[in-house]
């Protein structure tokens, strides 16, 4: 009978084959058969012989949380290394499977239980596996990755690649999503979570620096000035600085103050951050809105000088709402006899760049102001508004952006009579932009559009002159008025000598005004001196 089977085997293809494919049987099944069921009995009776080191880096059925959309969110190392691995996996792994990212709309692949692929950082490699961790009396099973690498190997995987790849995942999962502008929510407790202090929508605003208009020197400035501080962890670090930026824009409404961050937002893929002061109360507000900010972000008050009373001292209360009784208006808690956390303009500063601001991540702060003059200086100083950016009206080559945007001409016979219009009158670009913009979208009718620009042009050059020889003509009324009281005055002390010395006696008390509104003779004077003039 044996005989027989062994005769059968002899004369078939496997008598022939089974050599050649034990021969070229692939290195990494029999490495992952050595990983998964040898690997740890071998490194507990023979340690020497295994200089392997491995972590598991696992989704932890009990750090699963139901986050507010109700999806399943695994440990968030573990979705980083899985976000970080789907780039090695989709280049070298042949089984993989695909998920839903959490966020957005992509998929994050990795790796089939049993496989393996190989990551190289800085002259070593690591291979990482996909492993079922093991079943225990309290905890199911969950799937884990685990890394592998050479024990000498050990300082530079733990103090550097790890970190790497978890600020790479993060990378990763960030880029995967659409950007957000998120605004904080009008009631905090202490305890709020994250999505309970912040709102978001999908941040889609098609503004670019190329769409927007300004002098390009500047705009390039700007630009260059993003570039170095986003690529500038490693120097913040080095200075021993937080890393962060303020940028404070001013100028008249109109002129692309809320453009520009729009433009800073995209060019920078981060995410924005639009604070509402008037709705906090305390400085503590404040700060669990900025705790709960994360990297890569724009965080911006707009309007600044309007949101509270920032021009007093940084002990100055700022304006509470209208629901706080007279005694918490005046800064006290009636039942504890104690003074409320309020928010204050110290507040403001410490959020800024005080120690709560060196929160991890880079972060760009940016105000924006109609006035710039009614700010603390405090607040603007240099070092916590590092750059103070001036969006002024209309120039001529902010202008050929509009008309590049609106009109999609770069030159046209017109363009003369604009820059030499606009040498002379104060447009703002959106004043400009709405002339610009053609009564029928599909039809971009240049001419037209210039030439109601230039009509709009002379009016306002028009009026503007009138009100130029208006105020020079005012300016002359009451300089001849002046001239009058003068001589009035003069006039005064020769109508008689005691007059002339109670005068001089009481001097500070005598008030001039202008002819117009001191009766006849052009003086007047508080109570006091009535008795003089009677
Ligand atoms: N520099 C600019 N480049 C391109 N478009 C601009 C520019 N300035 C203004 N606009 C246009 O005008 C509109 C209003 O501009 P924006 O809201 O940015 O002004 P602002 O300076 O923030 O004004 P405010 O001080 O009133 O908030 C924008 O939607 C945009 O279409
Ligand atoms: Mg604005």
């Amino acid at each position: 009978m044996m005989g027989t089977v062994l005769e059968h085997f002899r004369s078939s293809a496997w008598f022939y084959l089974t050599p050649v494919l034990a021969a070229c049987a692939p290195i990494g099944v029999l490495r992952t058969y050595f990983n998964q069921h040898l690997r740890r009995p071998v490194r507990r009776f023979l340690p020497f012989l295994d200089p392997f080191v491995t972590i598991d880096i696992a989704a932890k059925p009990e750090e699963y949380s139901f986050s507010y959309q109700g999806k399943v969110k695994s440990s968030d190392a573990y979705a980083e290394v899985l976000a970080y691995l789907s780039a090695v996996c989709s280049r070298d792994a042949r089984e993989l499977r695909a998920e839903g990212a959490l966020e957005g709309h992509g998929f994050v692949l990795s790796l089939r239980e049993g496989q393996v692929v190989a990551d190289d950082f800085k002259g070593i490699t690591i291979s990482w596996s996909a492993v079922a961790e093991e079943k225990t009396t309290w905890r199911a099973s969950g799937r884990c990755c685990r890394l592998t690498f050479h024990e000498r190997h050990r300082r530079l995987v733990v103090d550097e690649y790890l970190p790497h790849v978890r600020r790479a995942g993060q990378e990763v999962m960030f880029g995967n999503r659409p950007r957000r502008l998120y605004s904080n929510k009008k009631e905090l407790s202490y305890h709020s979570r994250r999505d309970e202090v912040w709102s978001y929508i999908d941040f889609d605003h098609p503004t670019t620096f190329d769409t927007l208009a300004m002098d390009p020197a500047k705009k390039q400035m700007i630009m260059d000035d993003l570039d170095d501080f986003s690529n500038s962890r490693d120097y913040y670090r080095r200075i021993g600085k937080a890393w962060k930026r303020g940028y404070l824009l001013h100028g008249p409404p109109g002129t692309g103050k809320s453009t520009m961050i729009a433009a800073m937002a995209n060019y920078l893929n981060y995410d924005i951050y639009d604070i509402e002061l008037t709705t906090l109360e305390t400085n503590s507000d404040l700060r669990k809105l900025f705790i709960e900010t994360t990297g890569k972000s724009i965080i911006v008050i707009e309007d600044i000088d309007c949101s509270l009373d920032l021009t007093g001292s940084r002990a100055t209360m700022l304006p509470l709402p209208p629901f706080h009784d007279d005694a918490a208006e005046a800064g006290y808690d009636k039942s504890r006899g104690k003074r409320l956390n309020i928010l204050t303009l110290s507040g403001l500063l410490n959020f800024i760049d005080g120690l709560w601001s060196a929160h991890s991540g880079e972060r760009i702060i940016v105000f924006t102001t109609n006035h710039l003059d009614k700010l603390d200086p405090a607040l603007i100083r240099r070092g916590r508004m590092d750059m103070h950016i001036e969006m002024s009206y209309c120039g001529f080559e902010a202008f050929k952006t509009l008309a590049g945007n609106y009109l999609e001409v770069d030159a046209h016979p017109l363009f003369g009579a604009v820059e030499e219009l606009l040498r002379d009158v104060e447009m703002t670009p959106a004043d400009v932009a709405e002339c610009l913009m053609p009564s029928k979208r599909s039809a971009r009718d240049a001419d037209a559009c210039l030439a109601r620009l230039i009509d709009q042009l002379k009016e306002r050059k028009a009026a503007a002159e009138d009100k130029e020889s208006k105020t020079a003509e005012e300016d002359d009324v009451k300089d001849t008025a002046n001239k009058e009281d003068k001589w009035e005055t003069e006039k005064v002390p020769s109508k008689s000598k005691k007059d002339k010395s109670e005068v001089a006696s009481k001097p500070t008390r005598r008030v001039m005004t202008n002819g117009a509104q001191s009766g006849a003779s052009g003086v007047s004077v508080s109570s006091s001196t009535d008795d003089y003039l009677s």
